[in-house]
């Protein structure tokens, strides 16, 4: 199939690749000419795993440019995968959902053939018809059903990962009420053997929200027990491994610490939680401590620093750990922000390590010294680990004062003052 794929980012890039790898014929659209000139020399424009190999392998079926209308024209099926980020008050920015609906209909003018839609980006219940919808019929003149049709796809990848969670997805969801579109995304996916739950598209919608909403309310809850256990001096993974025995529980993402970060978790948690009160009159009393309780929760790290370190002023803190996840040179709501921006005004001198992430906090916080290799960090008044990123595991913590926001091994066995935050 002719596919364009608008937007380049994580979820655009990963799209694009993998649906090129399974033979489609890809032409990824961005604003930003220093993805596309990476995509076009097969080089991933962001770090995840695998994708720069896909790129290369399937470098005749992928082109990248900064002309939408030509894309949308040559393909059958359009992808929109473009940012949905926070306001300042919580709620959606759709932004970019608006000024790429209403580009996909200008495009549509001049189309003869029927085309298909897909929202991949994740959006409040109700956007897909009533936003890209309606500015594609107004723009192109054509009718919904007719001329082109709506499918929700919500996308559920986890960075790291992404390769892996596309080819191996526990379901794919299918929020559509047209008939053709529902022809064409099945083909596409045909040969994925997991479920594919067909729905509308605000259904569809709405279970993105719910997935992310349910797992950050699982760490929540780890976390809330995590603080408790400390105190009572019960090892809280121990508890949870006990807990998630039970199938009708699941012992994913309960894994206790400084809390969860992400471009997804606390801008789609927030987006609920407004969308629901502003629209709607509901209040989500549950989601509202959800975040509360990860606000609070890299603030306990520092704390316990305190109680070892007991004036920050002038004090050397090394940090391992900058990403908000490992493998992945995202900082987006990384718990290091909050840690790093009260460390710095308690009069700490910080210093960090993380193999791909530092280019992009220094942008951020410039004030830091970034080391190029992980032991450097050690030596300093205390430690600080804030990603679990593997090669921290081979470190030896001997003499160290280490307060652990991630649970490494090896610092536990090794550290000589240690502190785990929820443990
Ligand atoms: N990052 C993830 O792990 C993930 C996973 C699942 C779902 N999502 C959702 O997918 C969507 C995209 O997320 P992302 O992390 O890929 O975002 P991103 O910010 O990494 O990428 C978005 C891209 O869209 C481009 N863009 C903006 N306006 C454009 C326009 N008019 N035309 C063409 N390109 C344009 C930007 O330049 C950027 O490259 C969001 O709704 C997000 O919530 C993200
Ligand atoms: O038990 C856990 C699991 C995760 N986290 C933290 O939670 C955040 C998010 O982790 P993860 O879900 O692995 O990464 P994301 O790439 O943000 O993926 C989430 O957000 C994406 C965007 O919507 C969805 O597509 C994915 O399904 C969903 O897992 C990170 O800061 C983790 O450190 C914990 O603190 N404890």
């Amino acid at each position: 199939m002719k596919i364009s794929v608008i937007g380049c980012g994580y979820v655009g890039a990963i799209t694009g690749a993998c649906l090129a790898d399974l033979g489609n014929e890809i032409t990824l659209v961005d604003v930003d000419q220093t993805k596309i000139d990476a995509i076009n020399t097969s080089c991933s424009p962001i770090f995840e795993p695998g994708l720069d190999e896909l790129l290369q392998k399937n470098h005749q079926r992928i082109i990248a440019t900064k002309d939408l209308k030509t894309a949308v024209l040559n393909s059958n099926i359009s992808f929109i995968c473009v940012g949905t980020p926070s306001k300042d008050d919580g709620s959606i920015d759709l932004g970019y959902i608006e000024s790429v609906s209403k580009e996909i209909g200008c495009a549509l003018r001049n189309k003869d053939s029927f085309h298909t839609v897909v929202v991949k980006s994740t959006v409040f219940p109700g956007t897909s018809d009533n936003i890209v919808a309606q500015n594609i019929e107004r723009e192109s003149g054509k009718k919904l059903h007719t001329d082109f049709g709506i499918v929700s796809n919500p996308e559920f990848l986890r960075e790291g990962v992404a390769v892996d969670d596309f080819f191996n997805a526990d379901r794919i969801i299918l929020g559509t009420s047209d008939t053709k579109s529902r022809q064409n995304i099945e083909e596409l996916y045909s040969s994925f053997d997991c479920p594919k739950y067909f729905t509308d598209t605000k259904t569809a919608e709405m279970i993105k929200y719910v997935s992310n909403a349910f797992l950050a309310t699982k760490i929540s809850f780890a976390n809330e027990i995590g603080n408790l256990c400390k105190k009572i001096s019960i090892d809280s993974r121990d508890v949870f491994d006990g807990v998630g025995l039970d199938k009708r529980i699941n012992p994913a993402f309960f894994n206790s610490g400084i809390g969860f970060g992400g471009s997804c978790f606390p801008k789609d948690v927030m987006a609920l939680i407004k969308g629901a009160e502003d629209q709607f009159g509901e209040h989500a009393h549950i989601l509202k401590s959800v975040i509360a309780v990860n606000n609070e929760q890299p603030l306990r790290l520092i704390t316990l620093l305190e109680k070892h370190v007991p004036n920050l002023k002038g004090a050397k803190i090394g940090i391992l750990g900058l990403a908000f996840k490992p493998e992945t040179d995202d900082i987006r709501e990384s718990r290091a922000i909050p840690i790093v921006k009260q460390l710095l005004d308690k009069g700490a001198e910080i210093t960090a390590y993380d193999a791909q992430a530092a280019n992009n906090f220094r942008e951020l916080f410039p004030s830091v010294t970034y080391c190029e290799r992980c032991r450097d960090v050690l030596n300093s008044d205390a430690v600080l680990i804030l990603t679990e990123w593997q090669e921290f595991e081979n470190m030896d913590y001997s003499g160290r004062i280490v307060i652990d926001g991630r649970r490494i091994q090896k610092a536990i066995e090794t550290a000589g003052q240690y502190e785990g935050v929820c443990w």
